[in-house]
């Protein structure tokens, strides 16, 4: 079962630690879409490629790309900056679907009152992050994660750092997350 927590607030030091409140305040999927509006489901992560709950998402959602992104000091080029503009809170005018292959780490995504939900994933996790809302994302202490990146026609990875609240994106997500 995917986890998923409140951060605590001025946490401090690595963030690839958890970073927990104290005592810990944990969110259920249902919660985290009420509060966010994204999306978790779980594919086998022993054989995540032929899945029939990926290939359903796929067909209904009309995926027509998709590619994989390995996170790690040996395979990823400009390691650093790469993980310096991730762990930059940003939105992107598009969904970001990640389905983890190998390896783990921590999607951060502001909920409706402004406050950081942190998702651990792990092999057989995909994640639908709604265009316009503001997220993070970080390596924990494993340093490596393999993951399937899907989009809907030709991809656009520009990240909005924050603040971009003029951007109509981020005004649809208000106004969609604040319906619900
Ligand atoms: C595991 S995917 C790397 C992070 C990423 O692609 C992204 O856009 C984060 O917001
Ligand atoms: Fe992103």
């Amino acid at each position: 079962m995917v986890q998923a927590w409140f951060m605590m607030e001025g946490w401090s030091g690595d963030q690839r630690e958890e970073h927990h409140k104290q005592p810990p305040e944990y969110v259920d999927l249902d919660t985290l879409y009420k509060l966010s509006l994204v999306e978790y489901f779980k594919v086998n992560e022993l054989d995540p490629l032929n899945d029939k709950i990926l290939t359903s998402i796929k067909n209904e959602r009309g995926y027509t790309y998709e590619d994989e992104i390995t996170v790690c000091k040996e395979r990823l080029l400009n390691y650093e900056s790469k993980l310096k503009s991730f762990f930059e809170e940003h939105l992107h005018t598009d969904e970001e679907i990640r389905l983890v292959l190998e390896g783990s780490g921590y999607f951060d995504v502001r909920d409706i009152n402004d406050k950081w939900i942190r998702i651990k994933v792990v092999p057989g996790d995909l994640l639908i992050i709604p265009k316009g809302i503001y997220h993070r994302f970080t390596l924990d202490t494993n340093n490596f994660i393999r993951a399937k990146r899907f989009f809907v026609g030709e991809p656009i990875w520009t990240p909005y750092n924050r603040p971009a609240d003029n951007m109509d994106c981020r005004k649809e997500y208000l106004s969609l997350i604040t319906s619900c």
